[in-house]
């Protein structure tokens, strides 16, 4: 089996852009190893904190997040950092070439019912012409993405990442602590009848979703063979549709504050719709718009997702 770094080399990739990678790898293995421990480790439960976004932090949340964050800030090819858990763009050497946003646990809800749980990391190259701590600097479209990637901790630990070419998967082994590559090219199939949405939001749709799913659960025969997943975890989610096809779906929401669905564009959308790209799948938001051409206007900003097999993707317009 291939170690990562090999790989990494064979693809071009900078030997800086290696070394980051390898440092955001570092943190996930504390984290990995963290979660298995669970409740034996603490991390279980909430704080009494709340980010920006107004969720209440868990445990695991905070601890993911300042393992991933003193990492970064250690690593001098680092700009700025940006994460879901931070309020704010935290400024790091100023002549860093790159800079990262991450989610530091993605499904957090599922932490405390040992469900799949995971790490979402994107890297940018750095904006001298703006300030080092500047959020601007962030405000640039997924095409811009030199690195996206997520670790996800389940039965075994993968790693699912693209440096501009193939998606590739790579398995956590425990025996020597790398990561070792076990898919060279993920390939998402056009077509699938599975879906991934939280039906129980169905009231809060428009008209254009509700229709889409009163085909697919009852109207039309097109879809008698459909399947509909839920981790609650979109790195999880999206994981699956990866490596076997389907869509995972957030659409908008007439609820207060999800006008625009729960994704956040910079460290969510953005790095899972590379992924699905290069894996051969489609990646859009409402009115088909590709969500790697959106440009952000906030750092943590929303954005209703679709993506996944191609064909079933495109049959999903919303407004
Ligand atoms: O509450 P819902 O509708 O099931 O939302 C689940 C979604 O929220 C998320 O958990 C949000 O991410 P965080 O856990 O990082 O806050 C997604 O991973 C997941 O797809
Ligand atoms: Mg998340
Ligand atoms: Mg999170």
């Amino acid at each position: 089996m291939k170690r990562l770094v090999p790989v990494l080399k064979q693809d071009g990739v900078d030997l800086d852009l290696i070394m980051l990678i390898r440092t955001i790898l570092a943190a996930s293995k504390e984290i990995a190893f963290r979660v298995s421990q669970g409740a034996l480790a603490g991390v279980l439960g909430s704080t009494l904190d709340e980010n920006i976004q107004g969720e209440v932090q868990k445990k695991l949340d905070v601890l993911s997040n300042q393992l991933l964050k003193d990492m970064l800030l250690d690593d001098d090819t680092v700009r700025a950092i940006a994460s879901e858990e931070e309020d704010y763009v935290v400024g790091g050497h100023e002549n860093g070439k790159y800079i990262v946003a991450f989610d530091p646990l993605d499904g957090s809800s599922n932490i405390d019912i040992n469900g799949q749980i995971g790490t979402i990391f994107t890297i940018y190259n750095a904006r001298n012409d703006v300030p080092f701590d500047s959020d601007e600097q962030f405000l640039q479209s997924g095409s811009e993405q030199v690195c996206a990637g997520y670790v996800l901790y389940g039965a075994s630990t993968m790693l699912v990442m693209s440096t501009g070419g193939p998606t590739r998967c790579y398995t956590l082994d425990l025996t020597h602590g790398g990561y070792l590559l076990t898919q060279d090219e993920m390939s998402i199939p056009a077509d699938s009848k599975e879906f991934a949405v939280n039906m129980a939001n169905y009231r809060f749709w428009n008209n254009d979703v509700q229709k889409f799913f009163d085909d697919v659960l009852y109207a039309s025969d097109e879809y008698n063979k459909a399947s509909m997943r839920w981790n609650a975890a979109m790195v999880g989610d999206v994981h699956r549709v990866i490596s076997r096809g389907g869509i995972f779906v957030y659409p908008s929401d007439s609820r207060k504050g999800i006008e625009n669905g729960k994704i956040r564009l910079l460290y969510e959308a953005n790095p899972l719709a590379m992924l699905v790209e290069k894996a051969g799948g489609l990646a859009v938001s409402n009115n088909q718009a590709r969500i790697l051409d959106i440009k952000p206007n906030t750092l943590h900003q929303r954005v209703p997702v679709i993506m996944g097999s191609t064909n079933l993707t495109k049959k999903l317009n919303f407004s």
